[in-house]
């Protein structure tokens, strides 16, 4: 027996990874996100449909996935490069594309979304989805920022609707958060724990309140440290240093910035100023704004705060 079949099937039996009601899993926006979590999805048993717009960001997705697994497999079959391969194969053919939405969800128990924050983008695609999904398909929203009921009042399954909040990249961390809101029924909320398990993640519970847990604290800081190089007080270069030598995070904050994406991290500023105009912590950023005008996103285009490594 392979190594990581034998601590798949330990977790198993010690309880860390439960059995999941949840078999057919719709991921939509196959970005930086999505192609994380339909990874992760396939890698655990799932059948995963990964939907974008067009077919050549699905080709993206799909060859960013391989080189993810490609990684996870060198590690964990250093030992059995044969098995490393089938096990790759395995959930390779566990994972397919489309770019029709309501295609995609017509056999589907969960639906996760992660597409661009955007409230509006996010409602038409979820009323939309509620038409086409069967009755007992559950809704979530990978949102970074937005309340998930904001997004939930476009469905008519309110009762069937929560936030899983992953975190990039998702391979690799083990955090997940599940969010309900007051219509979620008990089912729905035990059945998302449940599917966060069986994806190996450990699961906090949190209710909908503005950046749940992990972000209602890391984007003050985020915000702060850009701030601090606005006035002047230090680079970003000694910022990043600092905090990975000095507070021992593995990333400093420009870095995080260029990993999550410069684009996203303006998306979840430009909606939090919108909604708390008088709490000066979400005021706009015009470094941050300055490289988003200059179509400095972060690593996903080659360059942020940084330019990308090769
Ligand atoms: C300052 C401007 C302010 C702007 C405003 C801010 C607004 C607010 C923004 C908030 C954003 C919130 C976004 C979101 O909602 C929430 C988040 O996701 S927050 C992000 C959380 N993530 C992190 O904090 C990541 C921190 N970084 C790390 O943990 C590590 O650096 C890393 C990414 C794991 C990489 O590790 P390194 O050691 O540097 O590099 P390696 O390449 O050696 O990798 C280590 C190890 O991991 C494996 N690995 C890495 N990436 C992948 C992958 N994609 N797939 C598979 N495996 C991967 C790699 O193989 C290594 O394994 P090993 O060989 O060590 O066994
Ligand atoms: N980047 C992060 O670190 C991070 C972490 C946790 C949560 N999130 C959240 O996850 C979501 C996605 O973020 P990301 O970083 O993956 O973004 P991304 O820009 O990398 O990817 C978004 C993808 O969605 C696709 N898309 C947009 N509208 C669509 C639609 N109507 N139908 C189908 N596909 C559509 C885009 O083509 C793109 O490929 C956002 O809500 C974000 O806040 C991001």
């Amino acid at each position: 027996m392979s190594l990581p079949i034998r601590a798949f099937i330990r977790s198993f039996s010690s309880g860390s990874i439960q059995r999941s009601a949840i078999k057919n899993v719709t991921i939509i926006g196959g970005g930086l996100m999505g192609a994380g979590i339909a990874q992760v999805a396939a890698s655990t048993g799932h059948n995963v449909v990964l939907v974008d717009q067009t077919k050549d960001i699905l080709k993206k997705s799909h060859s960013s996935i391989e080189k993810s697994l490609q990684r996870v497999v060198k590690k964990q079959y250093a030992e059995d490069p044969k098995a490393g391969e089938a096990f790759m194969a395995k959930v390779l053919s566990q994972l397919c594309t489309e770019t029709d939405p309501a295609a995609a969800v017509k056999s589907s128990d969960l639906v996760i979304e992660a597409i661009v924050e955007n409230l509006e983008v996010k409602k038409k695609l979820f009323a939309s989805l509620d038409k086409a999904a069967p009755k007992h398909t559950i809704f979530a929203s990978n949102t970074s920022s937005i309340p998930i009921k904001e997004i939930a009042v476009a469905t008519k399954r309110m009762d069937k609707f929560g936030g899983l909040h992953y975190f990039n990249p998702v391979p690799v961390m083990k955090l997940l958060e599940v969010i309900r809101i007051p219509e979620t029924s008990d089912d729905t909320f035990n059945k998302l724990l449940a599917f966060g398990k069986a994806m190996g993640k450990v699961t906090v519970n949190c209710k909908d309140t503005p950046g749940f847990i992990v972000n209602r604290l890391l984007v003050p800081y985020m915000m702060e440290a850009v701030r601090m190089v606005e006035r002047g007080e230090a680079t970003p270069q000694d910022v990043d240093t600092a905090m990975k030598l000095g507070a021992g995070y593995p990333m400093g904050p420009f870095e995080l910035t260029d990993y999550v994406g410069l684009d996203t991290c303006k998306f979840i500023i430009d909606g939090w100023h919108a909604k708390y105009p008088n709490n000066p912590l979400f005021d706009p950023s015009p470094l941050l704004n300055k490289y988003v005008a200059e179509g400095k996103l972060g690593n996903k285009v080659g360059e942020g705060f940084y330019k990308a490594k090769k």
